[in-house]
């Protein structure tokens, strides 16, 4: 029987956990592709770290090794930085191997040059890791977009920032002590701050965005807030009005142009995101014909990432080249969400005089209040103390059981 050999870069959290899939589903490879699947190398830093693997498999630090094996069909990355993980992968396309990777902060950056290149080779790229972990949200935008115009994505595309909102929520942990277990689970990125300020979200918006909408807003104006200013006491205050803190990415078509934001948000019970709880992720995809789906699942972690590489595995070695016939069919949505109408907000640090309509003080300096985005935007760049989130959905202003707004 013929063998298709992969090499895996890195084997860390993802590179292990696809490794080992590997292994546990050989039977299932074979079934469905007619072919054993063999690991044949894996690149790994640290040559000094005891790793699990057979001994036919090469272990090695030197990418050129792998280059060099007689026989290379695939190569799945699961390192981290933009480089030398574009130079890896360009070398591997360039020698003929179909490419997988897992590693979404060089994909938003690289991935149009990777795509392009993979075509002229005549290779697939598989970057259903990329975004939302386990879910395959990237093969479904694939089938819907051949005739649906899709409108609005809006998704929860970090786990770590999902689960450390959970942790706070449910079990009173700090911020510190549930990141810590974030990174203990094997959720977060080598350098936390892409998840916890936002920017591995922002990454995977951009690379949705150049899938439903075949571009990308412009990076510069993409609003980007993580989700460091949110505290315990926020979190109870939010409790009170029973809403959910979520960090939430939104992309739709606007006035002729793609806009994206990535930032928390409250939601209260109607909306699916509320019971998308600890590392879990969703997305939300509106489209002409089937109305609003909703896809839920794993965001983060060794099987679940490793769920999406090797289906992707399956995907490469059965398609002949990157990315085929998409038509980019996408709907404009009405431009009322300019920042002029008034929406109801969660604040923190509002002093008097503010000239804002206060509905209820919620917890101590924490206010409920209404205003359009664009006053609130100007007021804060007055008082930059000033924190406030959006709240997605109606407010069940009974809870409060308060008669009348103030101005404060
Ligand atoms: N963790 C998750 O749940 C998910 C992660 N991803 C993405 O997958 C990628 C890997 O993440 P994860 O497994 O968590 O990361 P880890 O930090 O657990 O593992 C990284 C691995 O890459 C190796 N490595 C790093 N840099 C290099 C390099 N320059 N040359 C060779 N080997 C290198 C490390 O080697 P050594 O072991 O020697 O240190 C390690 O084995 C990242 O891009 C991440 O964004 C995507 C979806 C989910
Ligand atoms: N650090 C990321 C891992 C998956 O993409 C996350 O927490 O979502």
């Amino acid at each position: 029987m013929s063998v298709i050999k992969v090499a895996i870069l890195g084997f860390g959290t993802v590179g292990e956990g696809v490794y080992r899939t590997i292994q546990s589903h050989a039977e299932e490879f074979t079934a469905v592709l007619g072919k054993k699947v063999e690991v044949a190398a894996i690149l790994i830093k640290n040559k000094q770290k005891k790793r699990e693997v057979r001994e036919d498999v090469l272990l090695t630090s030197d990418f050129e090794e792998i280059l060099e094996l007689p026989q290379l069909d695939v190569v799945i990355e699961a390192i981290v930085d933009k480089e030398p993980t574009f130079t890896y992968l360009k070398k591997a396309i360039g020698r003929g191997c179909h490419i997988i990777t897992a590693n979404k902060e060089m994909f938003a950056h690289y991935g149009k040059e990777l795509l392009e290149l993979a075509k002229v080779n005549n290779v697939s790229v598989g970057y259903e890791a990329t975004v939302a972990g386990g879910i395959p949200v990237i093969q479904t935008l694939r089938q819907l977009l051949k005739i649906n115009r899709v409108s609005l994505i809006q998704g929860i595309l970090n786990g770590t920032s999902n689960f450390i909102l959970t942790e706070m929520r449910e079990k009173k942990q700090s911020f510190a002590e549930s990141l810590q277990q974030a990174q203990e689970n094997g959720y977060a990125e080598a350098d936390p701050t892409n998840d916890i300020e936002g920017f591995d979200a922002f990454y995977k918006a951009m690379i949705l965005s150049r899938i439903a909408f075949g571009e990308e807003p412009d990076w510069q104006d993409v609003e980007r807030q993580g989700i460091t200013s949110i505290t315990s006491e926020l979190i109870t205050a939010a409790e009170k009005l029973e809403l959910r803190f979520k960090h939430v990415a939104s992309i739709s078509r606007e006035g002729g142009r793609v806009v994206a934001a990535v930032k928390p948000v409250l939601v209260g019970n109607e909306n699916p995101f509320y019971h998308v709880e600890g590392v879990e992720n969703a997305v939300n995809v509106h489209s002409d014909i089937v109305g609003r789906i909703t896809l839920q699942g794993p965001g983060a972690g060794m099987f679940p990432t490793a769920s999406a590489m090797i289906e992707d595995l399956v995907y490469v070695c059965q398609s002949r080249s990157g990315e085929r016939n998409i038509v980019k069919n996408t709907v404009e949505i009405s431009e009322t969400s300019k920042g002029e109408q008034k929406e109801y907000w969660l604040v923190q640090g509002l002093s008097n005089n503010s000239g804002v309509t206060c509905i209820d003080e919620v917890s101590t300096g924490i206010n409920l209040i209404e205003s359009s985005k664009k006053d609130l935007d100007l007021l804060a760049g007055q008082h930059p103390g000033i924190c406030y989130f959006s709240i997605l959905g109606e407010v069940d202003l009974a809870i409060l059981n308060k008669e009348a707004a103030t101005v404060i």
